[in-house]
């Protein structure tokens, strides 16, 4: 059974679009990633699903329950991470988590230390003295300590330092071990590559498609900047070289082929320097449905 399934999900603001006719469902056990520029439509997405907004048109089901009727049932069984998160300032971390757990009738000092102290969390501060970062872990506690069935979470890594990044995703991957189903939004690919089963991917508020991360990583895009001796060593060709531009000794490259061949060639060029990064959305977005 889907444990979420949007049918033609539209949701307008006033003038503004927000989401237009999307429709994907994630399965039962499945980490599913929800990737897009900022604006694309990701959080109008979740906080419709979560009927904290309304949508205009289309419908969606979670556990294979209506998204407006049965709103507050539903939610029993959600961990929701929100992308922006607004606490009471002066409550203690401990007090917000024992006070948001009372909504899911369902409590565990332990678990709450153990969650803590997996994301270095200090639950004896006050809300008021944490960093952006460490609210963000609050916000992962407090999403993940019932031991809800689905997990949902915005934009959960920005904040967080690359260390806890991982053991965040640690903690996720537990969580499905043990039966949960993740939905998870992101603007960065590869963490999304890392942890996910399948994504879809959003553009201007429509759904531009669903894939697996085995597919995507087959069309594996890398965006590198060699810097060489002599602009004439510049026109050198490349199999599976996408897109070439040159700038003074330095030459940019969309590159979409086998990195082991990229390194043997660039062996044979006189390279001063190299620069290997992930390519921008944009970018793999375009060599995707070129
Ligand atoms: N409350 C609102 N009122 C009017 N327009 C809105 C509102 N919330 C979002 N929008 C518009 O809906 C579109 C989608 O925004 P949304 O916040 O869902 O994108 P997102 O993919 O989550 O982006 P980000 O990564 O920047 O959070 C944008 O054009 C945005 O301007």
């Amino acid at each position: 059974m889907a444990i979420v399934e949007l049918r033609n999900l539209t949701k307008s603001y006033r003038k503004n679009r927000g989401i237009i006719d999307v429709s994907f469902s994630i399965e039962e056990g499945e980490v599913f990633g929800f990737i897009g520029p900022n604006g694309a439509g990701k959080s109008t997405t979740i906080r419709t699903l979560l009927n904290f907004i309304y949508p205009t048109s289309g419908s969606a089901t979670i556990f294979g329950k209506n998204i407006i009727k049965h709103s507050q049932e539903i939610r029993q069984n959600i961990g929701y991470l929100p992308s922006e998160i607004h606490y009471y300032d002066d409550m203690k971390v401990v007090d917000l988590l024992k006070y948001s757990a009372r909504f899911h009738k369902k409590f565990s000092a332990e678990r709450m230390k153990e969650l803590a102290s997996r994301l270095d969390l200090d639950v004896n501060r006050k809300i008021e003295d944490l960093s952006f970062g460490n609210r963000k872990k609050v916000g992962i506690v407090q999403a993940l300590l019932h031991e809800p069935k689905l997990i949902i979470l915005d934009e959960p890594t920005s904040g967080l330092d690359p260390l806890i990044q991982n053991h965040f995703f640690d903690l996720l991957k537990e969580e499905r071990d043990n039966g949960a189903t993740i939905f998870f939004s992101s603007h960065i690919l590869s963490e999304v590559q890392k942890m996910c089963d399948r994504v879809a991917i959003i553009k201007d508020g429509k759904l531009v498609t669903v894939e697996t991360i085995e597919h995507l990583t087959k069309n594996k895009v890398k965006n590198i900047t060699l810097t060489l001796e002599h602009p004439e060593q510049l026109h050198f060709e490349l199999n599976g070289m996408i897109k070439k531009e040159v700038n003074g000794n330095a030459v940019t490259l969309l590159y979409s082929g086998d990195i082991k061949a990229l390194l043997k060639r660039l062996n044979d060029l006189p390279v001063q320097d190299v620069l290997i990064e992930e390519p921008t959305l944009e970018e793999v977005f375009m060599h995707y449905y070129e």
